[in-house]
C-alpha cells in the first residue's frame, strides 16, 4: 500500500506553562502538555476529545505555531496553518476589513490574493457597514462572525477549530455550521475540538483523546467516543 505522509507530525511533544511564583518561592510550571503523539494526514478531519484543562487548546496553539514545545519535535512541511479561535488577534482599533486583511496575511497570504476575497468575507460575515468600522465597536458576536468568515473564505492548509460549532446566535451557527461541513467533505484538512459528541462522531474520519497531557486513544470516531465515555464514567 502507497505510504501517505503526515501534513504535520508531532512527536513526544510537551509544553509547560510558567505559573506566577510568589516572593519567596521559585517560579513553578505547569506541564499542560506532557507526551504528545499525532500526526495529521491530509485531507482528514481529526477529532480531538479531551476534558476540561486536558491540553486540548494548547495543542492547537502549538500546532498553528503560536506558542512552541518545549521538548519533542514537530514537523510541518511549510504548510499554512490558522486557529479558528475566534475573535483572537484583532486589532482593536483596526476595521473588520483591516483585521481580515491582516488575518489573512498572518496566514501567509499576499495582501493581493486576501483582497480579492474581501467582498466574499464581508457578505459572509454579515456585518454590513460595520464591516469598515474598528472592531472595538464590535459585539462579541460579530466579532466571531469576523473571525470565522476569513477562515472560512481563506482556506488555510490545515484549518484548526476550536469549538466553533457551539458560538454565535442560531442563524449564524447554522451558516457557519454548513459552511464547516462542505469544508471537511472537500479536501481541508481539519483538527476539530468538541465535546459535542454526536459532532464528532458525525464529522471526523478520526478522531484521538488527550488525557492529562498525553494522546491515550487514536481510531474510528466511533471506537474513540467508547473508550473516552468509559474514561468519564470510570473517574465520576
Ligand atoms: N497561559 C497559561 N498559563 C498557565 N497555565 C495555563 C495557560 N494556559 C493553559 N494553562 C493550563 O494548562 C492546562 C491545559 O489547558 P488547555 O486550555 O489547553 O485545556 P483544554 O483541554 O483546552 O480545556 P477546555 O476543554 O476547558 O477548553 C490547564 O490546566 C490550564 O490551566
Amino acid at each position: 500500500m502507497m505510504q501517505i505522509d503526515p501534513v504535520i507530525s508531532l512527536q513526544d511533544v510537551a509544553v509547560r506553562y510558567k505559573r506566577a511564583g510568589s516572593l519567596f518561592r521559585r517560579t513553578q510550571y505547569y506541564e499542560a502538555l506532557k507526551s504528545i503523539n499525532l500526526d495529521i494526514f491530509p485531507g482528514e478531519t481529526l477529532g480531538i476529545l479531551g476534558r476540561n484543562g486536558a491540553g486540548k487548546s494548547t495543542l492547537l496553539k502549538l500546532i498553528s505555531g503560536i506558542i512552541k514545545p518545549d521538548t519533542g519535535t514537530i514537523t510541518n512541511n511549510n504548510i499554512s496553518v490558522s486557529l479558528l479561535a475566534l475573535q483572537a488577534g484583532f486589532d482593536q482599533n483596526l476595521s473588520g476589513r483591516d483585521n481580515a486583511i491582516i488575518s489573512g496575511m498572518l496566514q501567509g497570504y499576499s495582501r493581493s490574493e486576501v483582497e480579492t476575497k474581501l467582498d466574499e468575507i464581508h457578505e459572509f460575515s454579515g456585518l454590513e457597514d460595520f464591516f469598515f468600522e474598528p472592531v472595538h465597536t464590535y459585539s462579541s458576536g460579530m466579532r466571531t462572525r469576523l473571525g470565522f468568515s476569513v477562515s472560512t473564505i481563506i482556506s488555510p492548509d490545515v484549518l484548526l477549530i476550536d469549538e466553533v460549532l457551539s458560538v454565535g446566535d442560531r442563524d449564524f451557527r447554522e451558516k457557519a455550521e454548513k459552511a464547516m461541513i462542505a469544508k471537511i467533505q472537500s479536501n481541508q484538512t481539519v483538527l476539530l475540538v468538541s465535546h459535542a459528541h454526536s459532532q464528532i462522531l458525525r464529522l471526523c474520519d478520526r478522531a484521538v483523546v488527550i488525557e492529562s497531557g498525553k494522546t491515550i486513544a487514536n481510531g474510528t470516531p466511533a471506537e474513540v467516543i467508547k473508550i473516552y465515555e468509559r474514561l468519564l464514567s470510570n473517574t465520576k
